[in-house]
């Protein structure tokens, strides 16, 4: 997909956020789609370790000790030793939208054998509107050969613009360690060409794998919460993201998108590391998700900073007698704010859109 000129499209607005442990050979199966495009990888672990990156790609690396040279102090909001360091590439990204995918996901095909480019399906999906108030049963009007079906309200037809593109995996589904291990061999063969918007005042479970956001809107609100090394849960840095962003979203008017485009997740994580990190998080989200589906905004909540501030306050108000994380995530959600408007000075508050109800 290029524009007019044959540039590839958004090829100097868009950023590729990697983080890795391992040399990024599967950048060479992506070349066709990725090589216009900056990169930013993050490298978690061992920051003496050195990663490979294929030639003729364009790219900076993080390693840990950059992250905390930049950061300093601020550098305790960023997760070691787990994929929710991906964040700090949102953080240090000047470009209006990113694109985030893991090392192990490769070009899948289509029904027809045709290589999937996921970064110009996200494109599409970002570029066009997101329809939350009223469900369209044809699915994503605005894709190419479909459109609003009778009896869906003019007054609608606009749509609200679309902050995030979730898209899906063939091969390893995206499972948690319980249904991994009951299902080991389980594998997604099932290709559904739909795209949808995730109806406001409804969450889901957003994975960070194949994921796609336009950071001007929504940026602030993308932080992937503390994991990893020294935390009491793995395995949930972008759910929580996930979480964050929608009651953000609806409150501002912007839509969330799933479904296309598929990647192909090529490794299954270890189930049994997998539960050891998770289990947790697979009690407390009982708690937690009825918690972010009670939220309400202020009115004068009108930037996403504005919001991510006051969702940090009910966490610790509302989550610190589930378990005293949630009072170092709070904090932690405090400095990624922090971290965000030091790194991100000239950026203007993102304005209520026109459509949000009063
Ligand atoms: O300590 C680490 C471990 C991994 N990474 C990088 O993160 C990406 C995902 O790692 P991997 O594919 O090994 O794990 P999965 O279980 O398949 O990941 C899914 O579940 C956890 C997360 O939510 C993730 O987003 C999901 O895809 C990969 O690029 C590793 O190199 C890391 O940075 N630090
Ligand atoms: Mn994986």
């Amino acid at each position: 997909m290029a524009d007019t000129n044959s540039t590839p499209i958004l090829k100097d607005d868009l950023d590729i956020v990697i983080p890795t442990i391992r040399n990024l050979d599967f950048l060479e199966m992506w070349r066709p789609f990725f090589q216009p495009y900056h990169l930013i990888i993050v490298q978690d672990g061992d920051p003496s370790k050195t990663i490979r990156v294929p030639d003729g790609f364009d790219y900076e690396l993080y390693n840990r000790n950059d992250i905390n040279r930049i950061l300093g102090s601020k550098a305790s909001c960023i997760s070691f030793k787990d994929s929710a360091c991906r964040c700090f590439g949102y953080l240090i990204s000047k470009k209006k939208y990113i694109f985030t995918i893991d090392d192990d996901c490769f070009v899948a095909k289509d029904p027809s054998g045709k290589e999937i480019n996921a970064l110009e399906q996200h494109i599409k999906n970002i570029l066009t509107p997101s329809t939350p108030f009223f469900f369209n049963t044809l699915y994503d009007p605005y894709r190419e050969g479909a459109d609003f079906v009778r009896g869906y309200p003019f007054s609608l037809r606009e749509g609200v613009p679309t902050a995030v593109s979730h898209g899906l995996w063939l091969n390893i589904p995206d499972y948690d360690a319980p249904t991994q291990l009951v299902k080991p061999m389980e594998r997604n063969t099932r290709y559904v060409d739909a795209v949808l918007t995730v109806p406001k005042a409804t969450l889901f479970p957003m994975c960070g794998m194949n994921l796609a956001f336009n950071r001007d809107l929504i940026g602030p609100a993308m932080y992937f919460g503390l994991m990893g090394d020294g935390q009491p849960i793995g395995r949930y840095d972008d759910m929580w993201a996930g979480w964050c962003m929608k009651v953000i979203c609806d409150h501002l008017g912007f839509g969330v998108k799933t479904g296309l485009p598929y990647i192909w997740h090529s490794k299954a994580s270890n189930p049994f590391t997998n539960l050891r990190k998770e289990y947790k998080g697979i009690f407390w989200q009982e708690q937690i998700v009825p918690f972010f589906q009670t939220v309400t905004l202020p009115k004068d909540c009108n930037t996403v900073q504005k919001c991510y501030i006051e969702l940090s306050k009910l966490v610790r108000e509302k989550l610190s007698s589930v378990d005293e994380y949630f009072i170092k995530l709070a904090d932690a959600m405090l400095t990624w704010i922090e971290a965000w408007d030091e790194l991100n000075p000239s950026e203007e508050a993102t304005e209520l859109p026109k459509f949000v109800s009063k």
